[in-house]
């Protein structure tokens, strides 16, 4: 499961390239959602999407992906939890069974995951049985959304809609 966010530029071209990259390995993905930035840095709302992929990748080729597209949408890195172009990043990987990893290169699943309603309400969407690894062991993720903060998780909003793949969301340019 990949979660990825942009509020620079033009976020939601920055997100369609994501899908786009994701090409025949993607499984799901959600609406775009505006969700007010996590963090404690004072700046613009961010978009926010999340995908499910499948294909041959295994976890350090997902965080290359994640990379890449980073890169090509000329991400600086800058303030931590800061403004950006694109911000991809790799929340679980599930291969023949979850794969975690404390490597701060990879953490697996994302430590903050957890905390994170613009990464879980996104994720509820399009996968509303998911489960997320938690150090008190696997979580139903509704279960996470409902201990956080009410007004963090009505503030996640969907702004434009998913579509059931093979069919692409129209905001997929
Ligand atoms: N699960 C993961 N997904 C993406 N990057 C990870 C993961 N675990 C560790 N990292 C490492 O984190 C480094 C910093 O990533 P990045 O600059 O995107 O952090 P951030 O987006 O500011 O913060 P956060 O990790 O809290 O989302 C990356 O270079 C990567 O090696
Ligand atoms: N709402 C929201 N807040 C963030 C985001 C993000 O994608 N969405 N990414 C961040 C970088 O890790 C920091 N804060």
């Amino acid at each position: 499961m990949l979660s990825a966010g942009s509020n620079m530029g033009d976020t939601v071209a920055h997100l369609s390239a994501v899908v786009r990259a994701v090409g025949g390995e993607l499984v799901a993905v959600s609406g775009v959602y505006a969700t007010p930035p996590w963090g404690g840095v004072e700046q613009a709302d961010f978009h926010n999407i999340t995908l499910i992929a499948d294909g041959p990748r295994d976890a350090p080729g997902w965080l290359e992906l994640c990379r890449e597209l980073e890169r090509d949408a000329d991400r600086v890195r800058d303030i931590r939890w800061g403004p950006r172009t694109l911000d991809v990043d790799v929340i679980t990987v599930d291969d023949r069974g979850v794969v975690l990893s404390d490597d701060p290169e990879l953490t697996l699943p994302h430590p903050r995951a957890a905390e994170r309603a613009f990464v879980l309400v996104p994720w509820l969407e399009i996968e509303p049985g998911a489960r997320l690894w938690t150090a008190g062991g696997p979580r139903p993720i509704a279960e996470l959304i409902a201990a956080l903060p009410r007004e963090e998780v009505a503030a996640v909003t969907r702004i434009l809609p998913g579509a059931a793949v093979p069919s692409l969301p129209d905001w997929v340019r």
